[in-house]
């Protein structure tokens, strides 16, 4: 069952802008991944979610509940890590998370010992009495991660979670995601420019463009599996292209690799031999899959060289 269902959503912010057009979209339990260029209205779509803005048009449903009419109920299972940096720098972040747990309505020791747990959870636990204003970028990411999980949601909203992370940090912290959705089994929903990025983790995609939907689906159902069978050895890679040439196989270079189509069920099995009646060490032998990435052709949903 969706656990978030847009029906026309539309939110303009003045005349001229309009954020979200006509938006109907599902979204279900899981990892989703909405992705779109910047501009494109996820922050929109996600702050609507949450209540804080008030839609145009349209009709919005988060777990089952109005955000315009029931903002409160919604926020109270909904965890929601903003994109801004705008975390207090002169306190600890056990004193930020705790704060944010009293604020969600829990009792005081009960908000102290969840904010170690979620502090814990995101890797800050040693950290968690420094001043926030002497973290690092992917330490502040995780103090904001973790304050919107401190009072246990059932849904959690990520606007841009990498932002300003090196290529280390943005793995770290996608695996972070990975384990919250996975693990804790709340659904997450998490918004990036980078779709190579949130492939990586994510169940279902949904691709919006200046406010309109270009694409939602599972990502499984978006992958295509190609007739095309990689294969690399270390060594003897043109007698191997070779020979397959002489067996009727048509023969392409990917870099240190040979590619070829699959025409019929036994060329796996026709590569596979070859390779053994010639003694080679064997590499890498593989179909290839399309990465979603490579689907989508709009550089606003990531383009085929992004992640
Ligand atoms: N408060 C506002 N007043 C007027 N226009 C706004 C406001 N907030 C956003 N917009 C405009 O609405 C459109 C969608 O913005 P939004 O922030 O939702 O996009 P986004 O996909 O989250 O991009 P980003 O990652 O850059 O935040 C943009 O054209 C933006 O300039």
């Amino acid at each position: 069952m969706a656990i978030i269902t847009t029906q026309g959503l539309t939110k303009r912010y003045a005349e001229r802008v309009t954020a979200l057009a006509d938006l109907t979209v599902e979204i279900e339990p899981g990892i989703t991944g909405l992705v779109g260029a910047n501009g494109a209205g996820k922050s929109t779509l996600i702050k609507t979610m949450l209540g804080l803005l008030t839609p145009t048009a349209g009709q919005l449903r988060v777990l089952g509940m109005d955000p315009t009419s029931q903002g409160e109920q919604v926020r109270a299972r909904v965890g929601y890590m903003p994109e801004n940096d705008c975390l207090p720098p002169d306190v600890s972040a056990a004193e930020f998370v705790t704060h944010m747990g009293r604020m969600s309505g829990l009792p005081k020791t009960a908000a102290r010992e969840r904010a170690s747990e979620t502090l814990r959870h995101v890797g800050l636990y040693e950290e968690r009495y420094r001043q926030i204003g002497g973290y690092s970028t992917g330490m502040k990411q995780r103090v904001k991660l973790a304050q919107s999980l401190v009072h246990d949601p059932d849904l959690l909203l990520l606007d841009e979670p990498t932002n300003g992370l090196d290529p280390a940090g943005r793995d770290g912290m996608l695996d972070l995601v990975h384990r919250i959705g996975t693990e804790f089994g709340i659904a997450v929903v998490v918004c990036s420019h980078l779709l190579g990025e949130v492939e990586q983790i994510a169940d279902g995609l949904v691709a919006i463009e200046s406010g309109r939907l270009l694409r939602a689906d599972r990502v499984s159902a978006m992958t295509t599996r190609t007739a095309v069978l990689t294969v690399e050895v270390d060594e003897g890679t043109d007698a191997l292209a070779a020979a397959l040439s002489e067996r009727g196989l048509r023969i392409g270079r990917d870099g240190a690799a040979l590619v070829t189509p699959v025409e019929s069920d036994s060329t796996y099995d026709l590569v596979r031999d070859l390779i053994v009646d010639l003694d080679l060490p064997l590499h890498r032998l593989e179909e290839r899959r399309h990465r979603v990435a490579e689907l989508f052709n709009t550089p606003s949903a990531g383009g085929p060289t992004n992640g």
